[in-house]
């Protein structure tokens, strides 16, 4: 749905070139939620706007549902833009308009109707759980339903394609959740496309089915979370789930990409002769899979091959030196 291919940009300050993209691949699908994380710096803004051409590429091409947008002309690519939504940090809400009039706007710019507009701005404050304060302004909005008016906004024009930039930084770990939530939801009866920057894992952990890791302009990490749990020495994966100690030399960290569902570990004692000890363990939910991480250590004359059993099921199985 989104393929940008070698994207290169920098800006020029007092002087100085600031490499802020140096040569992104990005590759989401169609239907899935896609977050970019990275520190402050890492570009992650630069290549959303990008992603939209509200900045352009110094190189690359950037495609989104097939259009080549790096290569339209003005119009055409206001005409594009209609097909990605975008959510803010800080919302960008009009303040002299109500709700329901912040999430007409731009309805109103696409020339709909007064009867549509009606029809549909109730529809979308439906949509985000916000029926009852169509008459509200800004003002008196809690920051979660101030971010749920800036999602029904960015949806008006039934993009494809939601872009989110930032859009929970603002808000406290329980609204962020509910937003998180909202969004996977649109995600699933929309089909709606996400991709999101952020700076917290929590995010990706919530809701993200690809991620990549942003450093200095480029991606450092990316792909399915599902592949990435299974990818050995995987930075998102540690990042993810940090071992509640750091583990001992000589012990094994098994990830369960996909829950914990068989009992593999009395399957080795039993089928390798093999004494199983667990030093720490976590079970965490990862985009609505459970995932488990355990610290262990496994002695015994058969280890190598309980250990290429464990692989053969399924874990990852990384030897801690
Ligand atoms: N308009 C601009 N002019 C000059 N430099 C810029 C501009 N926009 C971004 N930069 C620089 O480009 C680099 C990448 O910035 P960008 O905002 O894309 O990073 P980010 O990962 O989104 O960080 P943050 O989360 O702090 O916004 C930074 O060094 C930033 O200072």
């Amino acid at each position: 749905m989104i393929n940008a291919v070698g994207l290169h940009k920098a800006y020029r300050l007092k002087g100085r070139r600031i490499a802020a993209l140096q040569g992104v691949d990005l590759h989401v699908r169609q239907g899935e939620v896609y977050g970019v994380v990275g520190r402050s710096g890492a570009g992650k803004s630069t290549l959303l706007r990008c992603v939209n051409l509200l900045e352009r590429p110094d190189r690359g091409e950037v495609r989104v549902d097939g259009q080549d947008l790096t290569a339209l002309g003005s119009a055409r690519l206001r005409a594009a833009r209609h097909g990605i939504g975008m959510v803010h940090q800080h919302f960008a809400l009009l303040s002299s308009r109500t709700v329901a009039g912040n999430v007409a706007f731009p309805l109103e710019i696409a020339g709909v109707s007064r009867v549509e507009r009606r029809r549909r701005v109730a529809e979308l404050l439906d949509l985000v759980g916000l029926a009852d304060r169509a008459r509200a302004y800004p003002a008196q909005l809690s920051g979660g339903q101030k971010q749920r008016v800036g999602i029904a906004r960015a949806l008006a024009p039934r993009p494809k394609v939601l872009l989110s930039d930032e859009a929970t930084s603002a808000l406290d770990p329980a609204t962020t959740a509910g937003i998180l939530d909202l969004l996977r939801t649109l995600n699933r009866e929309l089909g709606l496309t996400i991709l999101l920057i952020t700076h917290e894992m929590e995010v990706v952990k919530r809701v993200c089915d690809s991620a990549a890791i942003m450093e200095d302009g480029s991606f450092t990490e990316s792909g399915r979370v599902s592949d990435l749990l299974r990818t050995p020495g995987s930075l998102l994966t540690r990042s993810l789930f940090p071992l509640p100690s750091d583990p001992p030399p000589g012990t094994v960290a098994l990830t369960y990409p996909d829950g914990t569902d068989e009992p593999l570990m009395s399957q080795i004692t039993r089928g390798f002769d093999v004494d199983v000890n667990i030093i720490a363990g976590a079970l965490e939910e990862v985009a609505g899979h459970s995932v488990g991480r355990l610290n262990v250590r496994i002695t015994g004359e058969r280890r190598a091959e309980a250990l290429a059993y464990l692989a053969d099921n399924g874990l990852l199985v990384e030897e801690v030196r």
